[in-house]
């Protein structure tokens, strides 16, 4: 068999659940909208820009790789910055071969100048339209849904989930909480992910990234979780015996039996500490025990990295081919928050004639 080469995978279709907006700026972009505000910068160049990101997110901590945020969250509070960096992001994915992508951002994060809540979501669903609609005219079609992030730390969720009811019809397809995990439970936000479940809503929770089973649990069976936000620390359930058979215990169980999706984000976990290595990340045994993984980037711009490099990674660390491109593929599909027939259209008539000449 050989190897998927980068180029391949770039043209092969892919779909991306976890993504942040605010973690994926081309960084001449944050050097212009910068320039108009008189925010600093760490560096001058798009160049030196995007490899301060990297090195500053490369910490081996949540708390300071989330740090980094504070330049690009600060240049994004217009509503023409917000539209610029949605549109840039649709472009972008696209042109790395997604063809279906769930983005999500905390609209609280960008009203530093004014702006209100529905004006910040408007210009950043504005931006995905105009993106996607000229992706669609460069021949690359990508479908872009939008999730409505609460920062765990603050107290806004029930706000923040009722703008994604308020906006459901328009392109927000779901909801989620973000922000340093330990010290901040998922059930501080109680309230607000049962408002979502009586409304029928789909939700998705930053769980088991920097803080373990406990939260993992909590967003599950407390708060009722459609997927888990990373859930790599699942594996601290997964315990191999003598002759190296592993056992699950019962939340592992729960969350394979229940085909729970787990948004693996494999260089991020690397950045903050989660995994050790790609080679060493859990994704390896998590696939082999057919957990309902998918592949994702967290933070293009923190992680210099693309859905195509991160499949790319795991083809070098892990050997994988086509036929498991595909299952990350499929998973992610299989997962999404847009509605059963639109995801199976995308299944049956992009993503598997796609991969089935690729093979
Ligand atoms: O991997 C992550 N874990 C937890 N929070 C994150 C991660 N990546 C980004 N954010 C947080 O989510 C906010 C909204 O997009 C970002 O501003 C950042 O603070
Ligand atoms: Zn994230």
């Amino acid at each position: 068999m050989v190897a998927p080469s980068f180029d391949e995978i770039r043209r092969a279709p892919k779909a991306l659940l976890h993504d942040h907006l605010d973690g994926g700026l081309r960084p001449a972009t944050i050097l212009d909208l910068a320039a108009e505000i008189g925010h600093e910068l760490p560096a001058a160049t798009p160049e030196g820009l995007g490899e301060w990101f990297v090195a500053a997110a490369d910490s081996g901590s949540l708390e300071r790789y989330l740090e980094t945020f504070a330049h690009t969250v600060a240049v994004m509070q217009t509503a023409d910055a917000l539209h610029r960096v949605a549109r840039e992001c649709a472009l972008d994915l696209a042109a790395d071969g997604v063809v279906y992508a769930e983005v999500r951002f905390a609209p609280e994060q960008h009203l530093e100048a004014g702006l209100t809540l529905p004006q910040v979501v408007e210009a950043v669903l504005d931006g995905f339209r105009a993106g996607s609609a000229e992706a669609a005219a460069q021949g690359r079609p990508i479908r872009v849904g939008t999730l409505l992030t609460a920062m765990r730390h603050a107290a806004r969720s029930m706000e923040i989930a009722e703008l994604s009811i308020r906006y459901r019809d328009s392109g927000v397809v779901g909801f989620d909480i973000a922000g340093a995990e330990a010290g901040f439970p998922p059930t501080r936000h109680l309230d607000a992910f049962e408002y979502l479940q009586r409304e029928n809503s789909h939700f998705t929770i930053h769980a088991g990234e920097a803080f373990g089973l406990p939260s993992i649990w909590q967003a599950l069976q407390w708060c009722g979780a459609d997927r888990l936000g990373h859930g790599v620390r699942i594996v601290d359930d997964i315990a191999a015996d003598a002759e190296g058979r592993n056992s699950l215990g019962r939340l592992a169980a729960y969350v394979r039996d229940k085909r729970i999706p787990l948004e693996l984000c494999p260089s991020s976990n690397v950045q903050t500490g989660a995994a050790p290595s790609i080679r060493e990340h859990p994704i390896g045994l998590l696939r082999d025990l057919r957990f309902r993984v998918t592949v994702n980037t967290d933070n293009r711009l923190m992680s210099g990295t693309s859905m195509s490099r991160e499949m790319a990674l795991l083809v070098e660390a892990f050997g994988y081919g086509w036929a498991e491109l595909q299952w990350f593929t499929v998973n992610a599909m299989k997962s999404a928050f847009i509605p059963f027939d639109e995801r199976l259209a995308l299944i049956n008539d992009v993503i598997k004639p796609a991969y089935a000449k690729l093979a």
